[in-house]
């Protein structure tokens, strides 16, 4: 990878001070920031008037279900999954998982995120799409333990944990992708903790989504979904987990001293009408917060510049406290959590030593001006259309908002194709 430097920008720190340096960019890698040597030799981008923040991180998503996007609103989570999604993701192929996770990618390049955490079905095909794209991507072939396919799951996931985990020059990561408790029977865990162990791979999962799904748990098994999880021992191995909106004190005590991570997802809990996930106790109690989409299915889409401001304010309202979750607190979430979220080192932040995973925000628009704080701009007044260049690894994936490995074109004629024919009765 040549070297690259970006001039002249105003660059968020992790203190969450902005400052004007320059970048210097060598092998995928933040070498210096600064001013540019006098004798720089290497491609330069003028980012005068753009702020260089760290690339969003969206801990959970769906990248796929872009294909979804408008079929299925305004439902309740069991309903929308059992009388809408899951009928028409039974006629999914693979090549309509690639298309779908493309359009994804391209949606997320195009809003500032630079990589992702994905749980669903074909996963050699998001992992094409992935390594054609350049994003960088925590990956998870998704489980649900019913007889045969179960099985088959387990057996697919090792091999694509063998054969994907550090592909595309280390971008791709693998985890293990159990559904929910309500999918997965304690036996079932059982067997997703043994190849855990097995393979040393961690977990990603959905917990606690819905009140219904923990009353129902309790009912069934005489515990919430969280000391579910710590009696078939998945909380030991690493987990990341999805959604956690109805978590009771024991639970979050619980999660804190199992280190588990969490992918708050607040605009899917909304439209869903699934609840306000507690994000202030569980910050408060040690936990490592990171922001997610969902699907484009229920959200319904995957910007993350949106979630940031969803995530600020549903929590300020919901306590009546403007003070909880301050723009800072939701850039943070954004970036360096989601990148402890997904394990990726040395990326999240703009530091010397760091990966080259950097979004540049064009600041020209009327709603940046005037400039007295710009984690408060990119928190409360930015749009995902103000993003103007994306780099992973040093690479550009976006300049001046044209993708440099998507056919635009031929995205939107492909998708539209395959959608129509999987919703059709
Ligand atoms: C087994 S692959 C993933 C599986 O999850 C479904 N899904 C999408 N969004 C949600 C959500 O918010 N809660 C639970 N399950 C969800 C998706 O449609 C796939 O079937
Ligand atoms: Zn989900």
């Amino acid at each position: 990878m040549g070297n690259l430097l970006l001039k002249n920008g105003e660059v968020l720190l992790p203190n969450g001070s902005v400052q004007q340096l320059d970048i210097v960019i060598e092998n995928n890698v933040i070498m210096a920031l600064g001013h540019a040597p006098l004798n720089w030799q290497g491609e330069v981008i003028d980012c005068t008037g753009k702020l260089a923040i760290p690339g969003f991180i969206n801990t959970h998503t769906h990248a796929a279900m872009t294909l979804f996007r408008s079929y299925a609103d305004d439902m309740l989570l069991m309903d929308w999954l059992k009388k809408k999604i899951w009928p028409a993701e039974a006629k999914l192929t693979g090549e309509d998982v690639y298309w779908g996770s493309l359009l994804a990618i391209a949606e997320m390049l195009k809003s500032g995120t630079t990589a992702f955490a994905d749980m669903y079905f074909f996963m050699d095909d998001v992992a094409r799409a992935v390594a054609e794209t350049g994003i960088r991507a925590s990956l998870a072939r998704g489980m649900a333990g019913v007889a045969p396919t179960g099985e088959q799951a387990l057996l697919e996931s090792e091999s694509f944990y063998t054969q994907f985990n550090g592909a595309a020059d280390g971008r791709i990561s693998v985890m293990l992708g159990p559904h929910a408790p309500y999918t997965c029977p304690p036996a079932y865990l059982r067997k997703v903790v043994a190849m855990s162990e097995k393979l040393g791979a961690e977990v990603h999962i959905h917990l606690s989504e819905t009140a219904g799904e923990v009353e129902d748990c309790l009912k069934e098994h005489g515990k919430t979904p969280i000391a579910l999880m710590e009696e078939v021992g998945l909380l030991q191995r690493g987990v990341l987990a999805a959604h956690c909106v109805h978590v009771t004190p024991d639970d979050i005590q619980l999660m804190a001293a199992r280190k588990v991570r969490v992918a708050h997802n607040p605009g899917s809990n909304m439209k869903l009408a699934s609840g306000i996930a507690p994000v202030e106790d569980m910050l408060k109690a040690g936990l490592c917060v990171g922001l997610g989409t969902d699907g484009a299915s229920s959200n319904n889409n995957l910007d993350m510049m949106e979630e940031l401001r969803l995530a600020a304010l549903l929590q300020k309202v919901n306590r009546y406290d403007p003070l909880v979750i301050p723009a800072g607190t939701a850039i943070a979430m954004a970036t360096e959590n989601g990148a402890r979220c997904l394990g990726f080192e040395k990326t999240g932040k703009i530091e010397a030593g760091y990966r080259a995973d950097i979004t540049l925000i064009n600041m020209n628009e009327p709603h940046w001006y005037p400039r007295h704080d710009c984690s408060s701009l990119l928190v409360y007044a930015a749009q995902g259309r103000d993003v103007d260049t994306v780099l992973v690894d040093g690479r550009i994936l976006m300049k001046n908002r044209q993708l440099t490995t998507i056919d635009e074109e031929r995205l939107a004629h492909e998708v539209q194709k395959r959608a129509m024919r999987l919703v059709k009765q």
